[in-house]
């Protein structure tokens, strides 16, 4: 079909699944092809040969990749509702910003993790909740970082939620002894349909990442 629209992704990633909540909430149907990253498909490396990475969004036969350009298409394109970025110039640069901020502060840390061990996760750990608590400081009291609506950033760090049980196992502390004002906003996001369909079950990501940390030989 001319306007077809594929997303090839992997479950548990949470870059996948802003995506997955972006066509959820626009009610666009798709195909759904998921990859095995550890034997990537010739149309993953046809699609995507710069980055060779998911999530990609073919539409109309042409691939958009990154996901949060990915997610920006997707408003713009299907732009009849759930609106995800501002209108307005300035406090659209913002939801970028901060969108931007949760790619560069927030994923590498949340790794770090489960991907480390003593001193080195303590580190992580404490970067994480400080970035958390940053997050908090701008969320303030609105019910989401939209303001009132659900939007661009909240669709960019709602998808670490389902890995959040991974991270407080692995790290063994809890995220929302620290940081009760993100939990309460996650467990919000949880309420809309379109969120909760689209992000794993967070035992399967933690059964998930200890398979990951037995390839990787982490403890
Ligand atoms: N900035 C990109 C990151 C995508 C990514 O890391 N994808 C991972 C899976 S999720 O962790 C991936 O495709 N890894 C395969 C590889 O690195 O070879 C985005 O936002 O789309």
């Amino acid at each position: 079909m001319a306007d077809e629209v594929v997303l090839m992704s992997f479950w548990p990633s949470m870059f996948g699944n802003r995506v997955k909540i972006a066509l959820a909430l626009k009610g666009v149907e798709y195909e759904f092809k998921e990859e095995n990253l550890r034997d990537k498909s010739p149309l993953l490396l046809e699609m995507n040969p710069i980055n060779k990475k998911i999530p990609v969004l073919v539409h109309k036969g042409k691939p958009i990749c990154e996901s949060l350009l990915i997610v920006e298409y997707i408003d713009e394109v299907w732009n009849q509702k759930s609106p995800l970025l501002p209108t307005d110039p300035y406090q659209k640069s913002q939801a970028k910003f901060w969108a931007d901020y949760i790619d560069k502060k927030f994923a590498a840390t949340a790794k770090e993790i489960w991907s480390t061990n003593g001193e080195e996760q303590e580190n992580a750990k404490k970067k994480f909740i400080d970035i958390l608590k940053v997050l908090e400081g701008e969320l303030g009291e609105s019910p989401y970082f939209g303001g009132d609506q659900f939007g661009f950033v909240d669709v960019a760090l709602i998808p670490f939620y389902s890995w959040f049980y991974a991270y407080e196992t692995f790290g063994n502390f809890s995220i929302e002894e620290d940081c009760p004002k993100i939990v309460a906003w996650a467990n919000k996001c949880m309420e809309i349909e379109s969120v909760a369909q689209s992000l794993p079950d967070p035992k399967k990501v933690y059964e998930f990442v200890s398979v990951i940390k037995g390839w990787l030989g982490i403890k």
